[in-house]
């Protein structure tokens, strides 16, 4: 039982990443063979093999074994006309077949043998007998027996060809014929000859609607950066002609879901070339040297189709520094960002080929790629702020029939943190609901339910008690009241006790404006709201719950940061504690060291403020009990307020802002964002 409340609407790793690249189109043709018929012909050519060669050796050609006597009797009937002889064994060629052993019973001498199964042929093979046989060669001649230099050849070409080499003749034609077949299919996606190819994506090609600058939205720096790699592309001569060279390699660095790739297809757009795109870890496979290969035949087609952009999504997977990959992969990985390194070199630069990469991971790069003349032009595509929010819903509502109430300029107020990819997923989202409830036009409900549901998870139809209502809608007014009493809070936006996802009720708090600083006051504004709801529970009934874990969790968090990272303890001062995060994914790399002095110090500095802010929120509420109540009926009659019927319900005014409050001396050093 969580209650996550007071939830910014913010990223969550259920957020699908928007569009993904389309699957290559080429890989299954429906001419292709089913491969069950392919092995039945398999097998039937192998059959016809079998019995073709065994009626081949089935023949007369197959030497008999005769003894030395009977050798020499044929010799006398003038019945040889050949012998070739090494060392004892003799081999020879009859006038006449012969068959031995003789139908009648004439057996092998020697008895204690099987008898043989007699056979017939027109050639043989003896032993001479280990004394001599004067006379033997004259006995011969005189029988015009040729003494031949060379072996009687037994059995005739066509069998020898189909023994000795009609197999591997069978399985080269074999595979011949499958490298035919993977070729005609163009993709050579799984087929074991097109490892080496690059599988890389030509968006020009597929029939995918041409992206433009138009369709990026929000983003208007990266966007700006971009507009001279695309001038290059169309004029290169303008830049080339005093003796300049143009960009190489252009690296988009960002959070997921920003719209790097977005902007790839637009530089490609607008320059009207062909776009070859390849996510690197399709490079790397389980053989070492394939990816290496495929980034030569990516490098290749680009330089044929010149000029034209080569896009890799995600390097990092393959950027990243050498000799820091995990065991296994490493040489693989390494090879094949090797080669990419070498291609780049080989550029002129006056090529063409414009190589663009995208990651959100740019710290654990390999310093090789981003030196000169490779990826040494870096564009950072930011999370867009409230009017960049408003920009991009205006893009993916282009061909959305809004209902007259949508404000979008509040919708973009209510998601800081989302992204491009985000918001066209809140926009599809809502398109559906709207659909679904057989509405003409999408309504602003709509797009707040879409919103809801893709932060929180779908409504979960949960049969409560009256009891664990009331105590969730204390829960939750308890968050909601202290967001409208402590200065500085962010502003009450909506309150619902409707379960969703993991959460039984939600308090959403919105920023007015986006935010890039943080005042301490803030920090700890937010920490009381976040306590709120455990101590109106406690204020209330005098019992704890379980429900809030994840507010707790949250405030740990916070508390912490501020002591680690912030430097806000006047204990510990402004020493680092923490690693910086990756600004575009979060999370820390490991820890610092610390002695076990200074780690005791802050687990003391963080419950300080988790306990200080917890009484003030008791405090609060205690003093502000009337009103508390007054919005838990309101709530458990309505289920969901807003921001207006929230403050109607407690008879509150919004919070005062920080900046309002002379007294709170909110630091404004411009720095970078948290
Ligand atoms: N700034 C934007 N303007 C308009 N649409 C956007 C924007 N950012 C993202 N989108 C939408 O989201 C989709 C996905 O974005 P895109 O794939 O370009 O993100 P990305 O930064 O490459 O993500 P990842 O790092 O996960 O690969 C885009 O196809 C586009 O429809
Ligand atoms: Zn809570």
């Amino acid at each position: 039982m969580k209650w996550p409340s007071q939830q910014e609407p913010k990223r969550n790793g259920n957020v699908p990443g928007g569009t993904r690249p389309a699957p290559d189109k080429r890989g299954g043709s429906p001419a292709a063979m089913p491969p069950r018929r392919m092995w039945l012909i398999f097998l039937a050519v192998l059959l016809v093999n079998y019995v073709v060669a065994r009626y081949l050796s089935g023949g007369a050609d197959e030497p008999i074994t005769v003894p030395y006597t009977v050798f020499k009797e044929e010799v006398a009937k003038g019945n040889v006309t050949a012998i070739y002889s090494q060392g004892e064994g003799i081999e020879g060629r009859f006038v006449q077949a012969v068959t031995w052993p003789r139908a009648t019973t004439e057996a092998p001498a020697k008895s204690g043998a099987q008898p043989a199964q007699p056979r017939t042929s027109t050639t043989f093979e003896s032993t001479l007998p280990v004394f001599v046989d004067p006379g033997f060669e004259q006995f011969l001649i005189d029988h015009k027996v040729e003494i031949s230099a060379q072996p009687i050849q037994t059995g005739n070409w066509l069998s020898t060809l189909i023994f000795g080499f009609g197999p591997a003749i069978f399985i080269i034609a074999f595979y011949v014929w499958l490298y035919r077949r993977a070729a005609k299919q163009g993709g050579m996606g799984g087929s074991m000859f097109g490892l080496g190819k690059s599988k890389a994506r030509r968006y020009d090609l597929e029939g995918g609607e041409k992206v433009t600058f138009e369709d990026v939205a929000g983003i208007d720096e990266a966007e700006n950066e971009l507009v001279e790699v695309v001038d290059f592309l169309k004029n290169p001569a303008k830049y080339t002609r005093l003796g300049g060279s143009a960009p190489k390699g252009v690296l988009l660095v960002g959070a997921p879901g920003t719209g790097k790739t977005l902007l790839a297809k637009a530089v490609a757009g607008e320059a009207g070339v062909p776009f070859f795109s390849m996510s690197a870890a399709e490079f790397v496979e389980m053989i070492v040297g394939v990816g290496a290969a495929r980034v030569r035949d990516l490098f290749k087609q680009a330089r044929e189709q010149a000029p034209s952009i080569i896009f890799i999504d995600e390097i990092d997977s393959i950027g990243r520094a050498r000799g820091q990959v995990a065991l296994g992969g490493s040489s693989e990985q390494e090879q094949t960002l090797n080669q990419i390194l070498t291609e780049m070199d080989g550029f002129s630069g006056r090529e063409g080929v414009i190589v663009l990469a995208a990651t959100n991971q740019p710290d654990v790069l390999d310093k090789a790629l981003l030196r000169p003349g490779r990826f040494d032009r870096r564009v950072v595509v930011n999370l867009p702020d409230k009017n960049g929010r408003e920009a991009i819903l205006k893009v993916h509502t282009r061909k959305v029939p809004l209902s007259a109430d949508v404000d979008l300029a509040d919708l973009a107020a209510t998601t800081p943190g989302l992204s491009g990819a985000d918001l066209k997923n809140v926009v599809n989202e809502a398109a559906l609901l709207a659909a679904r409830r057989d509405q003409e036009t999408v309504g602003q409900k709509d797009f707040n339910d879409a919103l809801e549901k893709i932060v929180l998870g779908p409504e979960r139809p949960l049969i409560l008690s009256h009891a664990d209502r009331e105590r969730i809608a204390y829960h939750e007014g308890g968050h909601a009241i202290l967001g409208l009493l402590v200065p500085g809070a962010d502003p009450v936006h909506r309150v619902t006790i409707v379960p969703r996802g993991q959460a039984l009720g939600v308090t959403y708090q919105r920023p007015q404006t986006d935010r890039y600083n943080y005042p301490e006051a803030y920090l700890l504004a937010r920490i009381v709201g976040m306590l709120g709801g455990r101590a109106a529970e406690e204020v209330v009934y005098g019992t704890r719950t379980t429900g809030a874990e994840s507010d707790i969790e949250q405030a740990t968090n916070l508390a912490r940061n501020m002591v680690v990272r912030w430097g806000m303890s006047d204990k510990l001062g402004m020493v680092q504690l923490a690693p910086r995060q990756n600004p575009y994914l979060g999370g820390g790399q490991g820890s610092l060291a610390c002695s076990e002095e200074t780690a005791r110090l802050v687990d003391a500095e963080v419950q300080h403020i988790i306990h200080g802010c917890h009484d003030k929120a008791l405090s609060l509420l205690r003093e502000h009990r009337a009103q508390l109540d007054a919005l838990v009926r309101a709530l458990l009659e309505r289920e969901t307020l807003d921001e207006k019927e929230i403050l109607a319900a407690t008879g509150l005014p919004p919070a005062p802002k920080l900046d309002e409050l002379p007294t709170v001396a909110a630091s404004t050093d411009s720095v970078p964002p948290l």
